[in-house]
């Protein structure tokens, strides 16, 4: 193994092994707690761009397998470990994190202090770092910009519907994960994904029962040119927006989103529910949150608030079907206590046609 360096924007430089791809990148560095599910991480677009930094001590333990993918390939700009087992054990792995990180072409580091990095990002917020092959911070243009705008390399670029029986679905793709297009086809949905600019009329024409909107990279203020369609269509169907696809909602109908110090990414982030009182333990991957008191108390109700920093988790609208949150009910990795959000979305759905007239609840 060859000896590499991480070279963070605040000056800090950490020394490790390259693991992965040889190549030299930048990103937005991250760190992310959860103690398994890394597939999941790597795969999930909303890390696109980003340096992911693995707070559990050994990754790869379980190898990699054919079907925990939530994309087609890793999303992630590079990533860091501590341990990364070279020897994995699962009768489902297929290959180890190394093998994969090559193949894909994403470069990594092992032997990281993650501790240390964890530290400084907490301290000096999420910011820029470079993974090389040279600890020498002139050769690096800090002035260079990230790309913005992530969600239209990542989103597909044609229309997929997916048959079934129920009510159909329309999942604008802003990066979505896989699993959250699962959670509708095992409900027996029917369901069209399509791409994040796809317009009110292109939707009208698909006659959809509902709309959601995915998770995805990136400020959600880039996408703002789409704002007016993105309210034309969720205040014409019933809507649930997640993370993302939450934010934009609110940002359509006039809140404010500003950006979290170092975001939070982990499997467990407790949320209340304040119709209920009851905590829910949920799985998150964001930087950008709802800035509670730019929602407009006469559209929207906070529905749901983080425990630890009482940032808002979650909005319902007061008149209309459009539910949102910024948790992850869709889990992969991490719990799936919230999974009934879905339920509920697609109870909304049956009463908007008719079908119930009550409310269920899971
Ligand atoms: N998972 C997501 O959808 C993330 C949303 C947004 N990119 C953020 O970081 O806040």
């Amino acid at each position: 193994m060859k000896k590499g360096y991480l070279l963070l924007e605040s000056g800090q430089i950490f020394s490790g092994m390259r693991v992965g791809a040889p190549s030299s990148v930048m990103g937005e560095l991250v760190f992310n707690t959860s103690m398994t599910g890394y597939q999941e991480i790597m795969t999930d677009p909303s890390y696109a761009g980003q340096i992911m930094t693995f707070c559990y001590p050994l990754i790869g333990n379980y190898g990699v397998n054919a079907k925990d993918n939530e994309n087609a390939k890793i999303q992630m700009q590079g990533a860091l470990f501590s341990n990364l087992c070279e020897l994995p054990s699962h009768y489902q792995s297929i290959k180890t994190v190394d093998q994969w990180l090559k193949q894909s072409d994403v470069p990594g580091l092992v032997n990281i202090d993650t501790r240390a990095v964890v530290k400084a990002v907490r301290r000096s917020g999420t910011m820029k770092a470079v993974i090389s092959d040279s600890p020498d911070f002139s050769l690096i243009d800090w002035n260079r910009p990230l790309p913005q705008n992530m969600v239209a390399k990542v989103s597909a670029k044609t229309m997929t519907t997916y048959e079934g029986k129920g009510s159909h679905v329309v999942l604008f793709d802003y990066g979505y994960k896989k699993s959250m297009l699962k959670a509708l086809l095992d409900e027996g949905c029917k369901v069209t994904v399509v791409p994040y600019n796809t317009d009110s009329n292109t939707v009208a024409a698909l006659h959809p029962d509902g709309v959601m909107l995915s998770n995805g990279p990136g400020d959600p203020i880039c996408l703002q040119p789409l704002f007016g369609e993105i309210k034309k269509i969720t205040s014409a169907y019933p809507t649930l927006g997640i993370c993302l696809g939450h934010q934009l909602i609110a940002l359509a109908y006039g809140a404010k989103t500003g950006k979290l110090l170092f975001g939070h990414r982990g499997a467990n982030h407790p949320v209340k529910e304040l119709a209920s009182g009851k905590v829910w333990m949920t799985s998150q991957n964001h930087s950008y949150v709802v800035e509670g008191d730019s929602v407009d108390a006469e559209q929207f109700s906070i529905s749901y608030l983080n425990v630890n920093d009482h940032s808002v988790e979650g909005l319902s609208h007061n008149n209309l079907p459009i539910e949102t949150v910024q948790f992850h009910p869709e889990a992969h990795p991490g719990p799936d206590d919230t999974h009934s959000i879905f339920l509920n979305f697609l109870t909304m759905i049956k009463q908007n046609k008719g079908e119930v007239t009550h409310a269920v609840t899971y």
